[in-house]
């Protein structure tokens, strides 16, 4: 057992690990190195306490506790319905746009609650920004798509625009293939080129921490390669949360993973760990697709 499959909180007791392959996940292969992962020595990036989240009667979130650590890649796993979106969308606010939702509870970062009256929620969600399933490119150029959020904060010098939008494209791993069709309209683009556009205009404007809703799930398997490798480049700037149905993806690509269940966070631990040897039954029925 490797030292990562030692962190606290999970329990050394039981047979399910068969060297490295466990559970149908071959951790063996992540495709990076692994480092061993500890919450007790992760800087904190947000921290969510006491969350309980209603759709109109309908509670979604039940006092979840989640403490998501900087400069790392997060996932939510978990069966469809059970919450991983609805939680993701509170990260920033982004649930504040759906009728009826109501919270309970804090989520800080920075030590400082999103939640609390007087937030700017628009600067929060420059921080914290968010890439959805289906790219969203806006019918414009692919520079002015890079160049929104500046232009938004009122960025009119031609160099500034033209480095960040250098810096991003590079950043996104998209530069060498649209540098010479910058003024182009993003939207003849192949999706997965599209994705990695948002991913620019999302740390154009230098978020802090990146949400990725199911980013890849659109994409066809050389861009969602791609896209893996980008989130494996951009942790070492960003604190990245993502959510996806597919747990070798989750395997490959996150240092911690939270499982949830009916609006539940069942289990939460570095993602070796939480593969190879869960704490609790439920995830092990997940993780070997007893359900989901
Ligand atoms: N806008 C909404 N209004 C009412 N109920 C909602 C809304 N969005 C989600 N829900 C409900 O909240 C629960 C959690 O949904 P959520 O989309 O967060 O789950 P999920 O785990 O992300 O699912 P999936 O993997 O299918 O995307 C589900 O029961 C869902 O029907």
């Amino acid at each position: 057992m490797s030292q990562a499959n030692r962190v606290s909180g999970h329990g050394p007791t039981q047979e399910n690990n068969e060297g490295g392959r466990t559970h149908g996940i071959d951790t063996a292969s992540l495709g990076r190195t692994r480092q061993s992962l500890s919450m007790e020595q992760e800087e904190t990036c947000m921290e969510v306490s006491g969350l309980n989240l209603y759709y109109g009667e309908k509670q979604a979130l039940n006092n979840i506790d989640l403490t998501i650590p900087k400069n790392r890649v997060t996932a939510f796993i978990g069966p469809s319905g059970c919450g991983k979106s609805t939680l993701l969308r509170s990260i920033n606010r982004m649930n504040d746009l759906v009728d009826g939702c109501r919270i309970e509870g804090k989520i800080l970062l920075d030590g400082v609650d999103i939640y609390q009256r007087g937030t700017d929620v628009a600067e929060l969600r420059r921080r914290v920004g968010m890439v959805f399933q289906k790219p969203n490119p806006f019918p414009k150029s692919i520079y002015e798509n890079v160049a929104y959020g500046l232009r938004i904060q009122g960025v009119k010098n031609k160099r500034t625009l033209d480095e960040v939008v250098e810096r991003s494209l590079r950043g996104a791993a998209l530069w060498e293939e649209v540098k010479d069709r910058l003024h182009e309209s993003a939207l003849g683009m192949s999706g997965g080129q599209q994705q990695r556009l948002v991913i620019a205009r999302t740390i154009a404007v230098e978020p802090e921490v990146l949400l990725l809703d199911e980013p890849a799930s659109a994409l066809d398997p050389i861009s969602t390669l791609k896209i893996e490798e980008l989130i494996n480049e951009l942790k070492s700037r960003y604190t990245i949360v993502i959510v996806t149905h597919n747990m070798q993806q989750a395997a490959r690509v996150s240092d911690y993973t939270a499982f949830m269940y009916m609006g539940d966070l069942i289990e939460f631990g570095d993602t070796d760990s939480l593969f190879t040897n869960p704490d609790k039954k439920q995830t092990e029925d997940y993780i070997t697709g007893r359900y989901g």
